[in-house]
């Protein structure tokens, strides 16, 4: 079984004993609630770093609304259980006090690509996610650190982040993880109802389906209203959005003219699923 780690100074002292062996240090930044997207990013970190640190917390800064918070599954011991025959070294799993003790007064904000899409629809979740980052990096010392593409726009935060500061850490984009049926995995998926699971996979197959209008030359706000119809026609209650944005700067797009991404966020029976996909 990994260490299991509470305490910052003890995670300190262990990074440094494997950094002083010349050890490179990975990190998978996690809520917990494991699933098979995080164990893809664990299985990325193995392959670069001698040393993985899974961090595993819920960060209330990031949630914007209490009931979301409240509800967030935390399911420690099964985590511990998928991380085992992976090799991982240390699970950091600290309580809240010890992220944000008394006195703590710092946030930190990336202006520009946190604006639209979930920075819209998700206030302050940014600069929660952001500060979180930034000292979840402080705390393990980590020399590279994984993100799943699933959360596209964090991951482009994250990376603005570490550009903009010059933190010393390499960061990973990871693919998406999918059921069988295309839907990405989450751990929001777990709180969808059996009729809502069967519904939820229509996000992407409509997502899909824009892309591949779009691709041949259908109008981009036809795409868009035609993927948003087929998507509430499906059983999903709201469309948050659905966009296409260039892949790095997430600014709107009208035309494939290089990277751009189809970016998509709705409710299903009270529960929010975001995706994304290259187009
Ligand atoms: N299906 C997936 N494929 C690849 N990476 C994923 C997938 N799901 C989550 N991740 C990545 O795992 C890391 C931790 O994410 P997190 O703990 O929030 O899990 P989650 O399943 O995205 O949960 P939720 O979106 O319900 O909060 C993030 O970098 C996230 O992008
Ligand atoms: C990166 C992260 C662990 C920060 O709390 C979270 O936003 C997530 O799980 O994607
Ligand atoms: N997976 C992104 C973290 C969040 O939903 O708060």
């Amino acid at each position: 079984m990994p260490q299991i780690v509470r305490d910052v100074s003890q995670l300190r002292a262990i990074v440094a004993g494997w950094k002083a062996g010349g050890d490179a240090v990975g990190v998978v930044p996690t809520m917990g609630a494991l699933h098979e997207g995080h164990l893809s990013l664990v299985r990325a970190a193995k392959i670069d770093c001698a040393r993985v640190i899974v961090t595993i917390f819920v960060n209330p800064k990031q949630f914007n609304a209490a009931e979301d918070l409240q509800k967030y599954p935390r399911t420690e011991e099964a985590d511990a259980a998928l991380l085992a025959p992976l090799g991982v070294d240390v699970i950091f799993a600290p309580p809240a006090e010890a992220v944000y003790p008394p006195g703590f007064a710092t946030t930190i904000s990336v202006t520009g690509i946190s604006g639209p899409l979930e920075g819209a629809h998700r206030p302050g979740h940014f600069d929660g996610m952001v500060t979180v980052v930034a000292k979840l990096f402080g705390m393990t010392a980590a020399d590279r650190a994984y993100f799943g593409q699933k959360d596209w726009q964090q991951l482009q935060v994250v990376q603005r982040l570490v550009a903009d500061l010059n933190l010393a850490v390499k960061i990973t984009g990871c693919e998406t993880i999918r059921e069988a049926d295309g839907l990405a995995m989450s751990s929001r998926n777990g709180q969808l109802s059996a009729k809502a699971r069967a519904c939820a996979p229509a996000l992407h197959t409509a997502m899909q389906r824009a892309g591949a209008a779009i691709r041949g030359g259908a109008p981009v706000p036809i795409a868009m209203r035609a993927a948003r119809a087929e998507v509430l026609a499906a059983g999903f209650d709201e469309v948050e959005y659905i966009e296409l944005r260039s892949a790095v700067m997430l600014e709107r797009v009208s035309r494939l003219d290089g990277p751009v991404r189809m970016l998509a966020a709705a409710m299903i029976g009270g529960v929010r699923l975001i995706d994304n996909i290259a187009v």
